[in-house]
């Protein structure tokens, strides 16, 4: 590969290091600057021992000359004096990591816990990690973090790091979030449904903590990119804080020439590593697949190099990796090793990566959206926003001074939207709505920041319908049977499955399936070693599908005294499936509490199949002469993924699936096999209640199977 052949200008440089910070107050007059905070101080710090004591000095020092230090006490002046605050600050200024630890000093917490939220987990858990560094106190005491299915904090928690959607599911059992004084919701221009959901969740605390006369309800509203007046004026016009400033310079470069953007990634990093100093490169690709080939391209690639050059260490990181593979990326390089990253747009807010000098950006990223009238979830890659360029950009120059490549043109740049289309616009909403009614909350006067499209919210009425969750389309009244289904954090349907599986007597089969399903995805892929994988995972293969499949993974994991070995021997993923264990432990104390009772169908898949259609009756799926799969509920053409148990000559006639994904084709992904007639003896009801697209009413019994 020529390193020369790849031409960028410079688009902009970002201020160089700025000793002084610009700190600017609309809506109110401009606040001085002054240091020295005083108020309380840490009482953790002094039990630490001596090996991470010059870790923990060399962060608490990087603290300090970070930006939003030295205005810390004209920005607790300002918080304490409004309720809502919000606040705009450079990436790498400072405010994931410093602000709850400010409000903890001045004591505006009161004897409350300070929740800080992040849309991602990954982002939860190593800045709390980081945060507890720099506060000198173990993981989970003082600083820790909440994300689903695992709960890092303890009684002695006074910042609680936690995902956005952990916080929603608190406003189900408490409205007014008595937990908090001070909540602040971080990286908020991600807009993600949970984060829509939240804002007006604690505005809504706000005002019924005044009505009550509790103690007030402080709200911090952060990001680097955010549309601040919109923010602004849906929370009463509340001032912004406005952080200019930055610790290190970062450079952009915009690419001139067109060629296609994975070989243009790979050029790029090919000629950092060839003529620019030392540092790490972080790569934003758009999705799993595309990373895996372009991690094993460039590790080929990497061979060819030159003996003088520092080896290359290439790592992926998406959300489907387990969490431990996740983090190793976080730890630093050796010595004459260059790290490079490809990374999805999981590393695209609130996270340090040590090392990274370099970042080289795509510009596009996989949106998933909801088509509330075909029901399927369409996986595009789009381009990103200018919000989350400017991100990107912010992944360097967080330790030293940083480049930004970006393998798109100035133009391009310039057409971009300038803030990501929020999430709420785009998904399927009967969780969220669910969860609104469990809060005593009609959708019609929820006071969504942006309002869902009227038929998103109209084919969640219908699913909830008729899932028996609500009373009525029209008055949707929360049956006992929805409430009992909010208790768990999964999709209604999934939750309507377990609820439904006593009548099958087969709980314990369910809770491994809902489990497997709700975790990442257990097996592992490797093109270099296809064949061997696909001998391994067939092994598991049960003829009735994929769902009785991952119960056969399962049930021989929990029998395996070494299960690493025996994982890697499988091609399966250890973390991810002892993830799932923890999910299921913690969904069966879930049903323990409802009293759901126990019950096991054995080696029966039967009652499986019938548990399955109670909450995925939408998703039926028969098989046409041109073996392509035509759905009951809006009339696709699809086919089976070809990593099912059943794709290839084990095509069943009908079938049902957890999934419809739409890529470069349409994908069911996840399906058992099942038999027409027992749609009508397990949900006799639901077809008339259930007319996507207006398709035929009796579409479910109008199958002819074709073998
Ligand atoms: N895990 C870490 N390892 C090393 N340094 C870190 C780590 N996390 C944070 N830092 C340091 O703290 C600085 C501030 O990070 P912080 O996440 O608080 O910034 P931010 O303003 O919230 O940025 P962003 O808007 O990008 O989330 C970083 O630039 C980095 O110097």
């Amino acid at each position: 590969m020529n390193p020369v052949a790849i031409v960028y200008v410079v688009a902009k440089a970002v201020p160089a290091a700025l000793q002084e910070i610009h700190f600017k107050v609309f809506h109110k007059s401009p606040v001085t600057m002054d240091s020295g905070l005083s108020g309380r101080n840490n009482a953790h710090g002094n039990n630490q021992h001596s090996r991470s004591y010059s870790k923990q000095e060399a962060a608490r020092q990087q603290r300090h000359a970070l930006p939003i230090f030295s205005v810390r006490k004209s920005l607790m002046e300002m918080v304490r004096k409004s309720s809502t605050t919000i606040v705009l600050g450079e990436t790498g200024s400072g405010k994931t990591t410093q602000m709850p630890q400010f409000i903890y000093e001045a004591g505006l917490n009161g004897d409350k816990m300070i929740a800080i939220t992040q849309p991602r987990r990954v982002a939860a858990i190593t800045v709390a990690k980081w945060v507890a560094l720099e506060m000198g106190t173990a993981l989970g005491d003082l600083v820790g973090y909440t994300v689903r299915f695992e709960d890092m904090t303890s009684e002695n928690s006074q910042i609680r790091y936690m995902t956005d959607g952990i916080l929603c599911r608190e406003a189900l059992s408490d409205r007014q979030l008595r937990n908090y004084n001070v909540i602040i919701l971080d990286e908020v221009h991600e807009r993600t449904v949970a984060t829509d959901v939240l804002l007006g969740v604690v505005k809504k605390a706000q005002q019924l903590r005044a009505l009550k006369r509790l103690p007030p309800l402080k709200l911090i509203i952060m990001s680097a990119t955010m549309d601040c007046d919109h923010f602004a004026g849906y929370f009463f016009d509340c001032p912004i804080i406005y952080l200019q400033g930055r610790m290190y310079q970062v450079k952009v470069y915009q690419m001139v020439e067109k060629i296609s953007y994975i070989e243009a990634c790979l050029k790029t990093v090919v000629e950092i590593h060839q003529s620019h100093p030392a540092g790490d490169v972080l790569v934003f690709l758009t999705g799993q697949e595309e990373i895996d080939s372009t991690v094993n391209k460039m590790r080929r690639l990497a061979k060819s190099f030159s003996g003088d050059l520092p080896k290359l260490a290439v790592y992926p990181m998406y959300a489907a990796l387990p969490q431990t593979q996740q983090l190793d990326v976080f730890n630093p390089a050796p010595a004459n090793v260059r790290k490079v990253i490809f990374a999805t747009n999981i590393a695209e807010t609130s996270i340090t990566i040590n090392g990274i000098r370099y970042v080289v950006d795509c510009g596009r990223s996989k949106v998933r959206s909801y088509d509330p009238i075909t029901g399927m979830d369409i996986l595009k890659v789009s381009w990103i926003s200018q919000a989350q360029a400017h991100q990107r950009t912010g992944r360097a120059g967080r330790l030293s001074d940083g480049i930004c490549f970006r393998t798109y043109s100035k133009g391009t740049y310039e057409r971009l939207e300038k803030m990501t289309v929020p999430e709420i616009l785009r998904c399927n909403l009967s969780a969220t709505i669910l969860n609104l009614l469990v809060m005593g909350l009609n959708y019609k006067d929820f006071d969504f920041i942006d309002k869902p499209p009227e038929e998103a919210i109209v084919g969640a009425l219908l699913e909830l319908k008729a899932l028996n969750a609500i009373s009525s389309v029209e008055n949707p009244i929360l049956t006992s049977l929805g409430a009992k289904m909010a208790r768990f954090p999964l999709d209604p349907r999934y939750s309507k499955m377990l609820l439904s599986a006593p009548k099958f007597g087969c709980l314990e089969e369910m809770l491994t399936i809902i489990a497997m399903l709700s975790g990442e995805n257990i097996f592992t892929y490797s093109s270099a070693k296809r064949e061997q994988m696909m001998i391994a995972h067939s092994k598991f293969f049960d003829k009735s599908g994929d769902h009785v499949t991952l119960l056969n993974v399962y049930n021989e994991f929990k029998t395996k005294a070494k299960p690493k070995m025996w994982c890697f021997d499988n091609f399966l993923n250890e973390r991810n499936l002892t993830h799932a264990a923890s999910i299921r432990e913690q969904l069966s104390e879930i049903c323990k509490m409802l009293d759901i009772p126990s019950s096991s169908c054995g080696k029966d898949t039967v009652p499986v199949a019938k548990c399955l259609l109670t909450g995925l009756f939408t998703n039926i799926a028969m098989k046409q002469p041109d073996h392509l799969y035509l759905t009951s509920a809006t009339a696709l053409k699809t086919r089976i993924h070809p990593s099912s148990a059943v794709s290839g000559k084990f095509r069943p006639p009908v079938v049902v699936y957890t999934e419809l994904v739409s890529t470069r084709l349409n994908f069911l992904r996840n399906v058992t096999e099942i038999d027409p007639s027992w749609i009508d003896e397990v949900v006799p009801n639901v077809s008339h209640l259930y007319q996507r697209n207006g398709h035929n009413e009796n579409s479910f019994r109008s199958f002819s199977t074709h073998k």
